[in-house]
C-alpha cells in the first residue's frame, strides 16, 4: 500500500514539473489534501518562521538550538530534496541532484509539496521552513498553496559574509557532508544564486517589516543567543 501511494505522489511530482501551471495546481491540490484536511481540522493554524542566509551561514545549526529550546519543528528544504533524491523509485531524483550540484533552485512544486506533506506528517503546532523560500518562484509557489493555511510570523535572516559562508561549507565538506555541492565550484554558483535570487526575496519581506536579522558570524552559542532574544520578544 505504502509502495503504491509513494508511487502515485512520485508520478504526480514528475507530472507537475511538465504540466502547465493550472494542471500544476490541480495536480498538487491532490498531494496536498491530506494536508488541507488536517489544518482544516485543527484550530489554530500552524505557525510558519522562514529561514535564511547564505549557504553555510548557520541556519541547520541554529534551528537545531531553536528546536531544543522553542519546540518547534525544523523542516529544511535542503534536506527534504537530499532525501527525495535518496529515494529509491523518485521520478524526481536525478533532477533534484542536477538543481543541487548546479547551485539552482528546483521548481517550487517539488518543494512546496514535499514542506507540506511534512508538515501534515506532524502533530506540531511550530515549524521552522530552513533555506525557503529562496527564490521569486518559491515565494509564489507559497503564496499560491500555502499562505492561506499557515500563520506566518516573521523571517529569521543569518547575515553573515561571503568568505566565512564559504569557509564554513568547505570545512563542512571536508569533514565529511557527503553534499554533492560542498565544493568550490558548487559554492561559487549557489553564492550567485543567493545574491541573485534570495537577497531580493529577504529585502521584499523587509520592506513588509517581516525580518529580523542576526549576525551569524560569532560562535554558534553567541548567536544562538541572539536568536533567543528574538524568540522570546516574539512570544515564544
Ligand atoms: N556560528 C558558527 N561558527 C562557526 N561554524 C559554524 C557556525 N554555525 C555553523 N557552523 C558550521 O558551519 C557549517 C555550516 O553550518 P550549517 O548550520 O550546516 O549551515 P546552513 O544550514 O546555513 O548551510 C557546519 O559545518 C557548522 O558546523
Ligand atoms: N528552497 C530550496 C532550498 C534548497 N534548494 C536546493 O538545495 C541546495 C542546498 O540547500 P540547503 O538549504 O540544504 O543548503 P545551504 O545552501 O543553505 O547550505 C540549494 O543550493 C538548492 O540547489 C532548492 O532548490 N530550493
Amino acid at each position: 500500500m505504502f509502495k503504491v501511494l509513494t508511487r502515485s505522489c512520485n508520478l504526480l511530482l514528475a507530472q507537475t514539473i511538465k504540466h502547465s501551471t493550472c494542471t500544476t495546481v490541480n495536480l498538487y491540490s491532490t498531494i496536498a489534501a491530506g494536508a488541507l484536511t488536517r489544518l482544516k481540522m485543527s484550530e489554530e493554524k500552524p505557525k510558519i518562521v522562514f529561514v535564511l542566509g547564505g549557504p553555510g551561514a548557520g541556519k541547520g545549526t541554529q534551528c537545531a538550538k531553536i528546536v531544543d529550546r522553542f519546540g518547534f519543528v525544523h523542516l529544511s528544504a535542503g534536506d527534504l530534496l537530499r532525501e527525495e533524491r535518496a529515494r529509491e523509485g523518485s521520478e524526481v531524483g536525478a533532477l533534484i541532484e542536477d538543481y543541487i550540484r548546479n547551485g539552482k533552485i528546483v521548481p517550487v512544486e517539488v518543494t512546496c509539496s514535499l514542506l507540506e506533506a511534512a508538515m501534515n506528517k506532524s502533530d506540531k503546532n511550530k515549524f521552522l521552513i530552513d533555506g525557503f523560500p529562496r527564490n521569486q518562484d518559491n515565494l509564489d509557489g507559497w503564496n499560491r498553496q500555502m499562505s492561506e493555511k499557515v500563520d506566518f510570523q516573521f523571517v529569521l535572516f543569518f547575515n553573515c559574509s561571503e568568505d566565512v559562508c564559504v569557509d564554513r561549507c568547505l570545512s563542512r565538506g571536508k569533514s565529511g557532508s557527503g553534499r554533492s555541492d560542498d565544493n568550490m565550484e558548487s559554492l561559487k554558483k549557489r553564492i550567485q544564486t543567493y545574491n541573485n535570487d534570495s537577497l531580493p526575496i529577504i529585502k521584499h519581506f523587509e520592506e513588509l517589516g517581516k525580518v529580523k536579522q542576526i549576525d551569524a558570524s560569532p560562535s554558534s552559542d553567541e548567536v544562538f543567543s541572539k536568536v533567543e532574544e528574538v524568540f522570546v520578544q516574539s512570544g515564544f
